[in-house]
């Protein structure tokens, strides 16, 4: 304990009072306990003493003498005073842990303050987690209720799963012995894997062989291709040939029209010598006899002259008279050997025009001749080089077509198109790429869907950077058959907005952009004219339709697609014995020039049913077909063939939920959807050979049927987007491409004849 007594060391009212017994009769001792024993005398003090002490009303006891107790008093109130001083102290040190205490609760105070600031911003964000929190428990509330459900549910199954094992555990039994009847069987089928591992070994090197068979009809191929550049080389040269032989024959004909001519105009120059010559020689014998009748006149007058000189009985007058008659006579005669002299000096002059007349017309006769048999000559040269023309021509339509039938009458194409800027992948990678191996290059595509990736073979593959002409020109070939007589029919499938119309009917207005159709056409009309110097005259009939919600629509049609008339007719497909379609009410136009096409399919573009998707803001909502048929006749060979040229532009593929599309857009999207699908469904068919093909099941593969199913030549370009967005899409469509060419579809066929034409016209 502490006080004066303990070095003057600060007190605390818990070292000043202190309890010492807390049980039922607590005594109180004042002061170190010391104090309370033995400095007290012994003396114990109740609680009420020390209360009366404090409060100056002591009451001792009296048992002790009043001295003993006023010393014990005195001594007491010494130490009380002690005390009191303790409690002075005590008091400020009170105080002071008083003010200790205040700051201290201020400080504390504060930081409550912020505390409960702090509370309040933590309540907020409790009662937040505690709203979440509710939501949760709500939510794993159903879910337990769902789970206890389902939980239920699946004790209810894991019943019936008992019962169900109970029963097959008591169909064990007979199924034991069919797993012995099983075993039996399988190593019998082990036997026959055996034997079937060996045949695989064999059709492995029947494979091999094949392979190398394969191997060896592509060298002759790529021969067949080298043959047929130098045979297109060669043309070419014979072309160059002919058409200088051509020029050179024209020159020397126009030689021979200006020789024939002026050789004209000397016969008629010496006919007229000849006439005149005529002339001058009867003017002479007339002179002559003229002249001889004088001279026998003259002599007879000179006779008689004599006779009267003889007589000289006559008068000197009559004398005189008949000598001037003679000297008349005389001078008469001297002018008419004067005009005999100049006469026939006339006629000398006339018979040597005449005789260099006949010089030049011989000349010119011999220099006639000459140029005949040139001309004669040169004519069967030119012959001879239209026959090796045309027998060029034939060889290089039997190597094309040859070629063709090795790569497989239905080909595939894939055209890749570039990113556009509503495409926006900047940051995504690359979802499409082409392999640059020797073996794929050009023909392979690789396309990366959730890092795994897929990879396609083609007869082609053009990159984003293919320009239209490059497109072209590998289809340009295929376009040249409809002219020799085949059906040729070209399609662009794809999804939406992955550049079909782009690849078909290219940009309207720039010359670069044209697409596959005003190229073919040009090509068409091209060589029409080429072909007309090698006898052939070509007609051609165009037709444009499109298959919308299932519907034909005549794009060529004066009255509005939609209108009551256009809707009152019947377009009915049908197919004839020899493979053609025909559309019935369809209008068919005659056409002689490209320029003639272009607009009919400017015409036909503005009828075409085109709407809005999300995926393109110009999206053909329908199938495009346009028919051109071609029927040529060679004058000279009385050949005759009749192709036919389909172009087709698919409308796009597209999922629903990715398009966007709703209410008629809806209805469009479902019904294309419907027709592509009946499209694939036709070409599965095909590919496995499968008795029935279901043409039939939409009006696109009807109309088509020729081309998928028979002799034609078919190509299909699937055009494919290489936004990351949309690699599902290109997954699916290059898939789908990837079937048609492994399809086989027979052999195409061309239409020749020498019989007098079908006029009516028909598609495919
Ligand atoms: N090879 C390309 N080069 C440049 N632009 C292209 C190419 N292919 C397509 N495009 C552009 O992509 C857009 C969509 O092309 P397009 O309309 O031809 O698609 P589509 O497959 O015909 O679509 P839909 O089926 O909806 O009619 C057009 O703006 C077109 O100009």
């Amino acid at each position: 304990m502490v006080g004066p007594a303990n070095g003057g060391r600060t007190v605390t009212s818990r070292q000043v009072l202190s309890v010492v017994n807390g049980g039922q009769d607590p005594i109180i001792r004042v002061g170190p306990a010391s104090i309370a024993s033995s400095d007290c005398g012994g003396i114990e003090f109740t609680r009420e003493d020390v209360e009366a002490l404090l409060s100056e009303r002591i009451k001792p006891k009296n048992k002790f003498s009043l001295k003993e107790k006023c010393d014990a008093m005195a001594d007491y109130i010494k130490r009380l005073k002690m005390c009191i001083k303790w409690f002075q102290e005590l008091e400020a040190d009170l105080l002071l842990e008083q003010d200790k205490h205040w700051k201290m609760l201020e400080t504390a105070e504060k930081k409550c303050n912020d505390i409960e600031m702090v509370m309040g911003q933590k309540e907020e964000e409790l009662n937040s987690i505690i709203v979440a929190l509710r939501k949760n428990y709500t939510a794993l509330q159903e879910k337990l209720a769902k789970e206890e459900s389902d939980k239920l549910a699946a004790m209810v199954s894991l019943n019936k799963e008992k019962d169900a094992r109970l029963s097959v555990e008591r169909s064990q039994a007979p199924i034991k012995e069919e797993l012995e009847r099983a075993q039996r069987e399988s190593s019998s089928a082990n036997q026959k894997i055996l034997s079937l591992n060996d045949m695989y070994k064999r059709l492995q090197e029947y494979n091999t062989s094949l392979q190398q068979y394969n191997s060896k009809l592509q060298a002759e191929l790529n021969q067949t291709n080298e043959i047929l550049k130098n045979v297109e080389k060669e043309k070419v040269a014979v072309l160059e040939n002919l058409s200088n032989l051509r020029g050179y024959c024209t020159s020397l004909q126009d030689q021979l029209t200006a020789t024939k001519e002026s050789n004209d105009e000397a016969m008629k120059l010496k006919d007229a010598l000849a006439s005149e010559v005529g002339c001058l020689r009867l003017d002479l014998q007339q002179v002559r006899d003229e002249r001889d009748r004088q001279l026998s006149h003259v002599q007879e007058l000179s006779a008689e002259v004599l006779k009267y000189k003889e007589l000289t009985g006559k008068s000197a007058d009559e004398l005189g008279n008949l000598t001037t008659k003679s000297n008349e006579l005389e001078a008469r005669c001297a002018s008419q050997s004067d005009q005999i002299k100049k006469l026939q000096e006339k006629l000398d002059a006339a018979e040597n025009k005449l005789a260099m007349s006949d010089v030049s017309a011989f000349e010119i006769r011999t220099g006639y001749e000459e140029q005949k048999r040139v001309n004669s000559e040169l004519q069967f040269r030119l012959d001879e080089a239209e026959l090796k023309l045309v027998e060029g021509e034939a060889l290089r339509k039997k190597l094309h077509n040859t070629i063709l039938e090795l790569k497989g009458n239905i080909r595939v194409f894939c055209r890749v198109r570039p990113l556009l800027l509503d495409d926006a992948a900047d940051n995504e990678p690359k979802a499409v790429s082409f392999p640059t191996t020797t073996e794929n290059l050009g023909r392979g595509i690789e396309l990366l869907q959730h890092g795994q990736k897929h990879s396609f073979v083609f007869d082609k593959v053009f990159v984003p950077e293919s320009s239209q002409e490059e497109v072209f020109v590998e289809v340009s070939q295929l376009v040249q058959s409809a002219l020799d007589g085949y059906k040729v029919c070209i399609f662009a499938y794809g999804q939406t907005g992955s550049g079909k119309t782009h690849t078909m009917m290219g940009t309207s207005g720039n010359d670069d952009d044209k697409g596959l159709i005003p190229r073919s056409l040009e090509q068409i009309f091209e060589s029409r004219q080429t072909l007309q110097n090698q006898g052939w005259k070509y007609e051609m009939q165009v037709s444009m339709l499109e298959i919308y919600n299932e519907t034909i629509r005549d794009l060529l049609t004066i009255n509005r697609p939609g209108s009551t008339e256009a809707r009152t007719k019947q377009y009915v497909i049908k197919h004839d014995a020899n493979g053609n379609t025909h559309v019935s009410d369809l209008t068919v136009v005659d056409v002689r020039s490209s320029r003639e096409v272009s607009f009919l399919l400017n015409r036909a573009a503005q009828s075409r049913s085109v709407g809005m998707t999300q995926m393109n803001e110009q999206s053909s909502r329908s199938h495009f077909v346009f028919t051109m048929r071609i029927t040529g006749v060679n004058e000279s060979t009385e050949q005759q063939v009749h192709g036919v040229l389909n172009l087709i532009d698919l409308a796009g593929s597209e999922r629903l939920s990715k398009s966007g599309s709703t209410g008629d857009r809806l209805k469009e999207t479902q019904a294309i959807n419907k027709s592509l699908s009946s499209l694939s469904d036709v070409i599965f068919a095909l590919a496995k050979k499968e008795e029935h093909v279901p043409f039939r099941n939409s009006k696109l593969t009807y109309l088509l049927q020729p081309c998928l199913g028979g002799d034609s030549k078919t190509l299909m370009v699937v055009n494919v987007s290489p936004a990351p967005s949309s690699i599902n899409e290109s997954l699916c469509s290059l898939r789908f491409a990837a079937r048609v060419n492994a399809c086989e579809i027979g052999t195409p066929r061309r239409q020749t004849s020498v019989k007098q034409l079908d006029a009516r016209f028909s598609h495919g």
